[in-house]
């Protein structure tokens, strides 16, 4: 099994180019589901969750065939099949989607229980909700969802948590229902507006995503269309925060800027100059970084995927500083290896990290625990002195294209061994 080598201490320099978004591509791939014609898709991002879930589409009988490594061609007119249930589909997040878009399309669907990064409890309620509001009856036996609906038909549906994943997955199996369908309380993040989009393109009609209501008024089918996906808002705060611990002078290319607010203005409190160009941010460290306080939130606010890159960058900060993670009940597991490489933090009621600034961090032997706590690693060995290993990268590697290259383009000494 491979691992990462870094060896600390190189100031990162140069220009890195963002891939597609990982969550908006594992939602607009399963929505591809939808359409009567051929999907062409493109800026996708090179990673395994895209590749697990292409293959769950063509286990279901559709034909996904990639062009280039980060452009698929979509067509689910062959699609026979409304079950995915595969181990491996089931160890991923994205694997709900599957339940809106075939509920949709055939008005049945049987998925396995969606996994992704552990969290603590990650419920599935407010989808459930969702579809049975629509009109699906949902059972859920051993580890399996069945959804099933004569026919699904438009109404309001208020969400009693902001989830993305319920937001999309309820404009999946509205799009084709009849009438009109209101999501109160919907998550705004980027990838809600690049799924809407998505669908608008291929003929939906929803109005509202990127605001906190949406509506969506069922069409009788949608087309084939080309589309091409968003650039990745944690892969870029990932690159933007890798700079500024070791110092560096980093063009982030290939962003939408506006999607980075949250991230920016954080870093620039404290002390790093963030310039914003139209599709790039340049960041400019060196000075010591400033203690700073940090909550998660949803969009706009403060990206919970973004949590462990920053806990980081904070426990190099002269002075206290504090996370607090509002969004998930358990996402500080990676804390305890962290200090082991010299950072002071203290987690207080599991959701509350205090951390004292340090200058130094020392390479250790480590264990990626989930696909940002690996990405938080990876920061925390390009700060410290002498060498890091990360163990089960296969967690990184479901969300971030090519690390070790982009890492090594910009003069990091990382490679995969
Ligand atoms: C594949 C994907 O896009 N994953 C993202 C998605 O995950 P995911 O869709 O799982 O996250 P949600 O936005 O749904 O979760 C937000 C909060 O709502 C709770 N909740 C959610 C649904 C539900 O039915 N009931 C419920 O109580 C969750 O436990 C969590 O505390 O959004 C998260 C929050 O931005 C990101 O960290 C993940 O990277
Ligand atoms: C939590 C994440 O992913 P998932 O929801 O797919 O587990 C993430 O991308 O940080």
């Amino acid at each position: 099994m491979s691992k990462l080598c870094i060896r600390g201490g190189k100031r990162l320099t140069g220009d890195v180019v963002i891939s597609g978004a990982k969550n908006a591509a594992v939602a607009i791939l399963p929505a591809a589901l939808l359409v009567d014609g051929t999907c062409e898709i493109e800026n996708l991002p090179y990673i395994n969750d895209v590749i697990l879930l292409t293959d769950a589409m063509k286990s279901l009988g559709a034909i996904a065939e990639f062009e280039d490594k980060h452009t698929v061609n979509v067509d689910a007119t062959t699609v026979y099949s409304y079950c995915a249930t595969d181990e491996c589909i089931g160890k991923m997040r994205a694997s709900y989607y599957l339940i809106g878009a075939l509920l949709g399309r055939f008005g049945k669907a049987k998925v396995a229980m969606p996994g992704g990064c552990n969290f603590g409890k990650r419920p599935i309620d407010q989808h459930i909700k969702g579809f049975e509001a629509l009109g699906a009856t949902v059972t859920i036996q051993e580890d399996t969802i069945y959804a099933v609906a004569d026919k699904l038909v438009g109404t309001h549906i208020y969400l009693d948590v902001v989830s993305v994943g319920a937001t999309i997955n309820i404009m999946l199996a509205a799009v084709l229902a009849e009438g009109t369908t209101t999501i109160e309380n919907a998550a705004k993040e980027p990838h809600i507006v690049d799924v809407a989009n998505f669908l608008n393109m291929m003929g939906a009609s929803i109005k509202g995503a990127g605001t906190d209501v949406i509506r969506v008024k069922g069409v009788p089918k949608l087309q084939g269309g080309k589309y091409s996906i968003i650039p990745d808002q944690i892969e870029a705060g990932t690159y933007m925060m890798a700079a500024a611990i070791t110092g560096g002078d980093v063009y982030v290319r290939n962003i939408i800027p506006e999607h980075m607010e949250s991230v920016s203005l954080k870093m620039r409190e404290m002390g790093v100059e963030i310039e914003e160009g139209d599709d790039y941010i340049h960041v400019a460290a060196g000075k010591d970084l400033i203690a700073t306080n940090v909550k998660t939130l949803p969009h706009p606010g403060f990206p919970t995927d973004l949590q462990p890159q920053m806990t980081v960058l904070l426990s190099t900060a002269m002075g206290k500083s504090t996370m607090l993670e509002s969004v998930f009940e358990n996402r500080f597991q990676y804390i305890e290896q962290l200090n082991h490489m010299g950072t002071k933090i203290n987690v207080v009621n599991g959701n509350k990290a205090e951390i004292e600034g340090v200058s130094h961090l020392t390479g250790s032997n480590l264990i990626a625990t989930d696909l940002r706590a690996g990405a938080c690693m990876i920061l925390a060995g390009l700060k410290a002195d002498g060498e890091t290993y990360i163990d089960d990268i296969k967690y990184i590697d479901r969300g971030y294209e090519s690390v070790e290259d982009k890492l090594r383009a910009l003069g990091a000494d990382v490679s995969r061994v």
